[in-house]
């Protein structure tokens, strides 16, 4: 399979709002593609309607070759939304092995998956608190070990890094930076632009079309600037 997420002229309205103009895009296997674009631009758009959450007005969306919703595609996927989904009454670990379950997880597993994910997201002394009376910080790290669970051959995260440390952020790259090299793809927006280096493809979203994809480097070059950043406020025609 070339693209394990291909979308084609991916068009959505919400009312009288045109926010998808026809995006393109594809992610190939083993790469980390970060979709980047002004607040408002369409990202959480480009990433429901990749999943099937939003249907679109036109063109097409596949995962894996398939369009979504797919009930037997969804457990290899690791889906991480912008607002969390979490059971707050319960605890940590209660809710890591909901979702393990869900994943179909093997129950003489569960212990020990739960466990590295929790690592990854430093949150294995807090997994016995009940999910209300984690930080806003702490709920986005369960969410994205959530996301993390059996190590998804597709991982889509919507702002993962939001109300993270800087020290945290960077293990999680690594951890992102590991899973793709065991072959995932990952799709994933962000505003931390430092962030936006690290992938291996930026897409830039502006006027509801995926404007510029290229590596970071590329980017760079084309704009003749330092930083991704800068090739961003360029091609937004703010430099
Ligand atoms: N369900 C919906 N109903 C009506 N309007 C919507 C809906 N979902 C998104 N929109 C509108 O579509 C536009 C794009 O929203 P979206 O959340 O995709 O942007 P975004 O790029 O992810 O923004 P941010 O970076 O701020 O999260 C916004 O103007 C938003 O108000």
């Amino acid at each position: 399979m070339k693209n394990v997420i291909l979308l084609e002229n991916v068009k959505k309205s919400f009312g009288n709002q045109q926010v998808l103009r026809g995006v393109n895009l594809h992610v190939e296997p083993g790469k980390i593609v970060g979709l980047i674009g002004p607040s408002g631009s369409g990202k959480s758009t480009v990433i429901k309607t990749t999943l099937g959450m939003e249907v679109s007005d036109a063109g097409s969306a596949e995962v894996f070759g398939r369009k979504l919703p797919n009930r037997k595609l969804l457990s290899d996927i690791g889906y991480m939304a912008q607002s969390d989904a979490l059971y707050t009454s319960l605890s940590g670990y209660t809710n890591l092995d909901f979702f393990a379950s869900m994943k179909g997880i093997k129950k003489q597993n569960r212990k020990s998956e739960i466990n590295r994910v929790a690592k990854v997201v430093n949150l294995e002394n807090d997994l016995s608190k009940p999910v209300g009376g984690y930080s806003g910080g702490m709920m986005r790290r369960l969410s994205l070990a959530i996301a993390l669970l059996d190590n998804p051959q597709l991982l889509v995260l919507d702002e993962p890094t939001v109300g993270i440390d800087p020290a945290l952020r960077l293990q999680i790259w690594d951890e992102l930076r590991k899973l793709s090299s065991n072959g995932s793809s990952i799709l994933i927006t962000t505003h931390v632009m430092d962030e936006a280096e690290k992938v291996d493809e930026v897409a830039l979203l502006l006027e509801g079309k995926v404007m510029d994809y290229d590596t970071p480097t590329e980017l760079k070059a084309k704009y003749n600037v330092k930083s991704v950043e800068d090739a961003f406020l360029k091609a937004e025609g703010e430099l």
